[in-house]
């Protein structure tokens, strides 16, 4: 009887001593990478654990979908580069610079060890994005509710703890139940995207805007005083006034009523938004399309 083939390959001590240590590499690496849902966290965890294979100066990662830009280390003359992506979803592009040139072998286990990357950068994405959606009003795109009350208590106990300025600017658009109620629901979506999109043209990238609810938006100015956050509030009072709406054959003109307040000591959440909130009643009260200090 003839004996059965061996399966397995005989092979030299080294190299299986040389595969089970890259085994072991990725699995120390896949390991690491379970520990974060964060780009930047991951791409951190990444790169430490591949500096002993493969010697980098820098790393560079980019994310546009994220609008991520991260990089560390002193960029070097020699880079590889890598768009990742699985299944056709992008995941972003990461950079590795150094003074010397990447060996053919340094390339091809880098390409083996970012394979560890892949899928958690998937979950990374999935996860992102279904926070953005918690967050995100989806007919203004602006910051919702939940979003504002996460971020203003966050936001109170650093400036708190830098001793820094927090403004608040409330922000109603007037008499926008007749906007509804002339030309309907619909053109009433249309306008409150609009206003959201006016206002966010009038402030810095760095200060968020929230839908409040309704026809109420927010607008949170970090390191921000009581006079600079009332010039805020006119510039975006005059910004929403000075715009139009064309809906079919009509133009509207749209005005709002803003209330401003700064964070003074002892303010909580709910102190620092009454004052705000009261400051744009006043505004109401006193004629509409104005700022009121609170
Ligand atoms: N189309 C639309 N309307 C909304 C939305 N949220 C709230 N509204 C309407 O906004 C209107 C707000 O009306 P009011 O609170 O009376 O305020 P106003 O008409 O703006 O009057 P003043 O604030 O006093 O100037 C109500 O008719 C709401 O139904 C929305 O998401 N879409």
């Amino acid at each position: 009887m003839r004996e059965k083939a061996a399966e397995l390959a005989i092979v030299s001590n080294k190299s299986f001593e040389a595969s089970t240590a890259v085994n072991l590499h990725h699995f120390d690496i896949s390991s690491a990478l379970q520990t974060s849902l964060e780009f930047i966290e991951l791409i951190t965890i990444f790169c430490n654990k591949i500096q002993a294979t493969i010697p980098h100066n820098s790393a560079e990662y980019v994310n546009g979908e994220f609008d991520l830009n991260f990089s560390r280390g002193v960029i070097g003359r020699h880079s590889c580069s890598y768009a990742l992506k699985v299944e056709d979803q992008q995941l972003g592009e990461l950079k590795l610079t150094r003074s010397q040139r990447f060996s053919k072998d340094e390339l091809r286990m880098l390409e083996s060890l970012l394979c560890c990357l892949i899928y958690p950068l998937k979950n990374a994405t999935l996860f992102q994005k279904a926070l953005q959606m918690a967050y995100t009003d989806p007919l203004t795109k602006t910051h919702n509710r939940t979003a504002f009350n996460d971020t203003l208590m966050r936001e109170i106990i650093r400036a708190n703890r830098c001793g820094q300025n927090l403004s608040l600017i409330f922000v109603d658009v007037d008499h926008f139940k007749s906007i509804n109620d002339q030309y309907g629901h619909h053109c009433g979506d249309m306008a409150l995207a609009s206003v959201a999109s006016w206002i966010k043209d009038s402030v810095r990238a760095s200060d968020v805007v929230f839908r409040f609810g309704g026809e109420e938006f927010v607008i949170l100015l970090a390191d921000t005083n009581l006079e600079s956050a009332d010039t805020i509030a006119e510039r975006v009072r005059s910004d929403i006034e000075s715009h139009t709406l064309a809906y079919g054959m009509d133009v509207l003109n749209i005005t709002a009523s803003l209330g401003v307040s700064t964070l003074k000591d002892n303010d909580d959440t709910e102190s620092l938004i009454k004052r705000a909130d009261t400051a744009m009643y006043q505004a109401k009260q006193r004629g509409r399309n104005r700022v009121c200090l609170g």
